[in-house]
């Protein structure tokens, strides 16, 4: 998967931007719970009133507080202060956070003995000067006993009597304090929203953008192969593969950045912030956590092996579909409907179980979740009741802490629910992988030569099996064609015909031996001029979609419409052609399938002559043809193609017997080399077919 961060290089600069735009959103995410607990402790507990530093004090109030501090206190306060000769009060001074907190802890000492004074009814002022140290220390001692926040609480409800003292509206600075936070925290969870949604936008389009790119890599890749890769990957996967593989890390990739990488910044920053406000519910997250690594740990045990096997079943289901769709006349010439259903229905049966079995283990994921989650809450209401009770927390800081904690859940939920897919992804990048990692065996020479145009073909013994197979499927094959020869190849099926020509373009390489174009290793010459010297007509004849001209001109695409209909006429294909509603423009199906087997033999011909190539390979090309139209277009071809070097396979001895060599294979060797006369004397094999085949009728047309 890591590999597939490299196809992103150029999006370098988005992905930083995506990082940036999820530190936005975590900041945002994680100051909610803050402005909570603000809600809740200062705007309604504390009636707006956030901590001792009041905005002015009554010049009363002034006095007393200085009285009761110590001198390096009184210097504090008298800093943090200025007197307003308007107001007739201390009004606060515009101070730095730093400054602020300082004040804050003086003034709420201070603050906490009055309001003690105060309740007890004694009266500052009356206690001697002298005696205040004591007095303090007393305090003091007494005050180390109660935790920070009932300090505070005293302190505020000391600010609050000040400030109805003064005559303030309290319930009108609560609102104001509940409204300016409720802004905030609106303003927060919007910007949340907005980078939330622009990562949304940059991933997709990051992650679209690496789907494009790499059905375009291995759709290149795959078209280097050799028929050796494409038979090492079947057709099927190479289809799943490029359709479905690609879709699963594209999927992935959004993910990864709209949650692996925000999982971790948001999981982090709770955890800090968790550390801001109770610390000593920690343990809690501590056991969240394990529980939640724990109930993952078994789950991913249990579905992960899964993923791989679930992705090989998507692939047989395809192949199954595709042999099927594709052999649907065979199937209903042979009444094998109800067993290809079977064939289809296992494989279908063996994804559903493997599916469902995932997709159930999965499911109940969430669940489990949602109970250590609300597990989590009870423990931490029921802990922090108690911390609550002993003043040790409020109420706010609470529910921020349940919030985090929530946060710090989801984070691991967000990380659950990508490795779900996480795996399925690696196996479909490590699937994707394989094929831009496969070379084809067919290699372009490093010092390419360009021999000059001489119509000369060469077999030197030539061997060649399959893949590592020891079999030779081609022994010790020697001929040698001129400018203008024919040769042709008749023997048995499966005696190595069709492979013997697949040497010539290079599908394959010979095993030993060499095949020499023009005096040159066909291995030597650049695969490109090498193929487009030979106009090659496969066993199967493929036509793609479009129309007759298109595939025509599929080998060379500035032919001219009188080229065109030269290779027609050749091809002997001019009748059905012409008699086409939109002749050379007829529409061509996909694969051909609206014209007959021997049109489209024919076309496939065409299409190789248009080409004006050196050498014209027909691969049993001539089997779809009637025997009239074969011998009228061995006819053509010898008066208009005479300087072309033709290979022939056949079946049949009358398409092959005024050829200049007849070459009669048989278990991958040559058994007679000669011409149609001498073979018919010296070659039995050929004596065999020719007997078998030849009759008055067939002769007639010859
Ligand atoms: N892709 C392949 N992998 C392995 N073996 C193959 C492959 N293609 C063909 N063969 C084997 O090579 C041998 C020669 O096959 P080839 O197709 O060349 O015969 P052929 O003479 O053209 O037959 P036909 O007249 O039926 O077309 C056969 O035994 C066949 O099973």
């Amino acid at each position: 998967m890591v590999r597939m961060f490299r196809f992103m290089k150029k999006n370098v600069i988005w992905i930083l931007i995506i990082f940036g735009l999820l530190l936005g959103q975590a900041y945002c995410d994680l100051s909610l719970p803050s402005y909570t607990s603000k809600i809740v402790d200062t705007g309604l507990q504390q009636k707006g009133v956030e901590d001792a530093v009041a905005d002015s004090f009554r010049v009363e109030t002034m006095q007393n507080l200085l009285y009761v501090s110590t001198e390096k206190n009184q210097k504090t306060i008298e800093d943090g202060y200025t007197y307003s000769k308007k107001k007739d009060m201390y009004v606060v001074k515009d101070l730095d956070t730093e400054s602020h907190d300082h004040l804050n802890d003086v003034l709420s000492k201070a603050e906490m003995m009055l309001y003690i004074m105060e309740k007890r009814n004694i009266p500052v002022q009356m206690i001697p000067q002298v005696q205040m140290p004591q007095v303090r220390k007393e305090i003091n001692k007494r005050l180390k006993d109660y935790p920070d926040t009932m300090i505070t609480q005293a302190a505020i409800l000391f600010v609050q009597q000040e400030y109805k003292a003064q005559g303030v509206d309290l319930d009108q600075k609560q609102n104001d304090y509940l409204w300016n936070t409720g802004k905030k925290m609106i303003l927060m969870a919007v910007v949340a929203m907005i980078c939330s949604i622009l990562v949304a936008l940059i991933a997709s389009r990051i992650a679209a953008e690496l789907g494009k790119d790499l059905r375009n890599k291995t759709y290149e890749t795959v078209l280097t192969y050799s028929a050796k890769e494409m038979n090492q990957f079947s057709t099927a996967s190479l289809i799943t593969r490029s359709t479905n593989d690609i879709q699963q890390i594209q999927l992935v990739m959004t993910m990864i950045f709209r949650v692996v990488l925000y999982a971790p910044i948001l999981a982090i920053g709770g955890i800090i912030k968790v550390q801001q406000t109770g610390s000593y519910l920690s343990w809690i997250l501590i056991v969240a956590v394990g529980v939640l690594s724990v109930v993952m740990v078994i789950l991913f045990g249990v579905v992960m092996p899964k993923f791989k096997i679930l992705q090989k079943l998507i692939d047989s289901v395809n192949l199954i579909s595709r042999e099927i769709l594709t052999g649907i006349p065979v199937i209903r010439a042979f009444s094998a409907e109800k067993f290809e259903e079977k064939r289809f229905d296992k494989a279908n049966q063996d994804l559903t179980k493997t599916n469902l079995f995932v997709n159930r283990a999965m499911s109940c994921m969430m669940p489990l979740m949602m109970l250590i989650m609300n597990g989590i809450s009870v423990l931490i209401v029921y802990s922090g009741a108690h911390g609550i009770d002993a003043g040790k927390l409020q109420v706010g800081d609470m529910m921020a802490f349940i919030q985090y904690a929530m946060q710090i859940i989801i984070a691991f939920l967000m990380i659950s629910t990508i490795a779900i897919f996480l795996p399925r992804a690696n196996v479909s990048a490590n699937r994707i992988n394989e094929i831009l990692d496969t070379k084809s065996s067919i290699k372009e020479p490093e010092h390419p030569q360009t021999p000059e145009k001489q119509g000369k073909l060469v077999f030197d013994h030539v061997s060649f099996s399959y893949g590592h197979a020891k079999e030779k499927v081609l022994d010790d094959i020697n001929f040698t064609a001129h400018q203008g020869d024919t040769i042709a190849l008749i023997g048995s099926t499966g005696s190595g015909k069709s492979t013997l020509v697949n040497l010539i373009p290079r599908f394959y390489d010979v095993t030993e031996g060499s095949i020499l174009m023009d005096d040159v290793d066909i291995r030597n010459i650049d695969l490109k001029t090498l193929r487009d010297r030979i106009g090659f007509v496969p066993q199967k004849s493929v036509l793609f979609s479009g129309t007759i001209a298109s595939n025509l001109r599929f080998g060379k695409k500035d032919a001219l419409e009188s080229e065109l209909w030269d290779a027609i006429d050749m091809a002997q294909a001019e009748d059905f052609v012409s008699e086409k509603e939109h002749g050379m423009d007829s529409h061509i199906a996909q694969g051909g399938s609206n014209v007959s087997g021997g049109q489209k033999q024919r076309l496939a011909i065409a299409r190789a002559i248009v080409k004006h190539p050196e050498f014209l390979v027909f691969d049993d090309s001539f089997s779809a043809l009637d025997f009239a139209t074969d011998a009228r277009l061995r006819k053509a071809l010898k008066e208009k193609a005479s300087d072309v070097t033709t290979i022939i396979v056949a079946q049949r001895i009358s398409t092959i017997m005024h050829a200049d060599q007849i070459l009669v294979l048989d278990h991958g060797k040559v058994v007679g080399q000669g011409t149609h006369e001498q073979l018919m004397k010296t070659c039995d094999v050929y004596q065999q077919i020719a007997q078998s085949q030849l009759s008055q009728e067939e002769l007639a047309y010859e």
